[in-house]
């Protein structure tokens, strides 16, 4: 049986409301695909804990973690991801590109024009559906 990997993802808004979303790059899995930074939760560790952690490696900043947008199990060829994704906003820093090929901010009538990870399609149909 595949097992299944947990991830977390921050839906992280800025104050007009636009979204941060980030580009896969070459050195990571999923390349060219863009996604909701976050990653892998540890051992006794909560979605909210592994979100902050994350995005202070990935993006180097701060981030307060809001509630939850959408959990999902989706399957690829070779894994099964449970996606839990959450509403965030920034605390302190500036995201930048420390892992991503590119960071983008983008309003959420715009995010369907990315090609997004497949697992991340039922958060931006939720984000559309609270528009
Ligand atoms: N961080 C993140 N990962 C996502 C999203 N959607 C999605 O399918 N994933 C997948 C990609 C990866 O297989 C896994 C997250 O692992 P990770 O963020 O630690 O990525 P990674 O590059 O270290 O993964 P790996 O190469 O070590 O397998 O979940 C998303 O929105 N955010």
């Amino acid at each position: 049986m595949t097992k299944t990997i947990h991830v977390a993802g921050a839906v992280i808004r800025n104050q007009d409301g636009y979204v941060l979303c980030a580009l896969r790059s070459r050195t990571m899995s999923m390349p060219g695909l863009w996604e909701f930074p976050g990653g892998k939760l540890e051992a006794e560790e909560t979605a909210e804990q592994c979100l902050v952690r994350e995005i202070e490696e990935e993006l180097g900043c701060i981030i307060q973690v809001g509630r939850l947008i959408a959990d999902v199990v989706h399957e690829y060829p070779t894994i099964r991801v449970r996606l839990v994704t959450y509403e965030s906003s920034l605390a302190s820093g500036t995201p930048a590109a420390r892992e991503h090929e590119r960071l983008i901010w983008l309003p959420v009538n715009r995010l369907t024009e990315l090609e997004w990870a497949p697992a991340d399609l039922p958060t931006v149909d939720a984000l559309i559906t609270m528009i």
